[in-house]
């Protein structure tokens, strides 16, 4: 099974990276497309029997999937250009974020199956979360979508309405998450630890409460009152850290990067 990826950059790099590591298409397999040879490089530098392509789109025609990992604004101009090589037994995904379904159909003009996938930047190393919506395919195609991404993390398959939310959530969501981390680091430096001794001791405590809720599946809350002790110090960070809007902060950045 052949994949072509046009645009190399920071998701259809990490694509390809994830992609080139997994079981389903062999490197050679691979193609991405790009305009800028230094994307092309980066990709090579983890996987050299990756086919990396500067504007040459003759592999868009053989390949069994399309991916475009263009920027949301390229995406129409991309699919006119280029729809003419498309097949109705090709599946096009398109990652880009804000381009609905019923869009992507105009702009396509084919019969193929059509995807919408939002995932996050983690699926360089196969632990994205990517959300998944369909347009006119069918069971086998979903199967087989949904075991692509599965691979490349966790896959759903939701309504294209839910769109707007998970974007925020995971693919804007992992910069969220970053952003904790360094807050956190630089309170520890404060503290007096390195930095990289501060940030290994936040990414073991966030992959600890991850794991936490996995195993128990308990409610954030019932893994914050086993900490919580009577009288001791983390009620009292907790209440400044709320006192200083943390819940509040959190939900108003999510709802500002929900684009519908
Ligand atoms: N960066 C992220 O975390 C996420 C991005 N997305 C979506 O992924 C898409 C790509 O975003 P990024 O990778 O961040 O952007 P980017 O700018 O890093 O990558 C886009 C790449 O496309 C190339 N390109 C532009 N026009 C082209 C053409 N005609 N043919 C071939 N290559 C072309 C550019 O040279 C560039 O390397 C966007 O639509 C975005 O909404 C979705 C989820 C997460
Ligand atoms: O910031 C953005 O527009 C893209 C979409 C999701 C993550 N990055």
């Amino acid at each position: 099974m052949k994949i072509t990826i046009i645009g190399g950059g920071n998701m259809g790099g990490a694509i390809a990276i994830g992609l080139g590591s997994g079981t389903i298409f062999a490197p050679q397999d691979i193609t991405v497309i790009d305009r800028n040879q230094r994307n092309i490089n980066y990709i090579k530098t983890y996987n050299n029997g990756i086919n990396g392509v500067i504007n040459d789109y003759s592999s868009l025609s053989e390949a069994d999937i399309i991916v475009l990992a263009v920027k949301p604004w390229y995406i129409q101009e991309v699919l006119e250009k280029h729809r003419k090589a498309f097949n109705p037994y090709q599946i096009i995904i398109s990652i880009a974020s804000g381009i609905s379904l019923n869009q992507l159909s105009e702009w396509i003009l084919s019969d193929s199956a059509i995807y919408r996938v939002m995932p996050n930047t983690a699926i360089a190393i196969k632990e994205s979360m990517s959300f998944v919506a369909s347009y006119g395919a069918n069971k086998e195609n979903d199967e087989l979508i949904l075991k692509i991404f599965s691979e490349l993390g966790k896959a759903e398959l939701i309504d294209e309405k839910l769109f707007p939310a998970v974007t925020s959530l995971t693919s804007c969501g992992i910069a969220f998450a970053f952003r904790y981390i360094r807050a956190a680091m630089e309170g520890g430096v404060e503290m007096g630890l390195r930095p990289d001794q501060a940030k290994q001791a936040i990414i073991q405590t966030l992959r600890g409460a991850a794991n936490l809720l996995e195993t128990n599946n308990s409610h954030p809350e019932v893994e914050i009152d086993k900490v919580t002790t009577a009288g001791g110090t983390t009620i009292k960070g907790l209440n400044e850290m709320e006192n200083a809007g943390f819940t509040s902060a959190v939900i108003k950045g999510l709802k500002a990067s929900y684009v519908k």
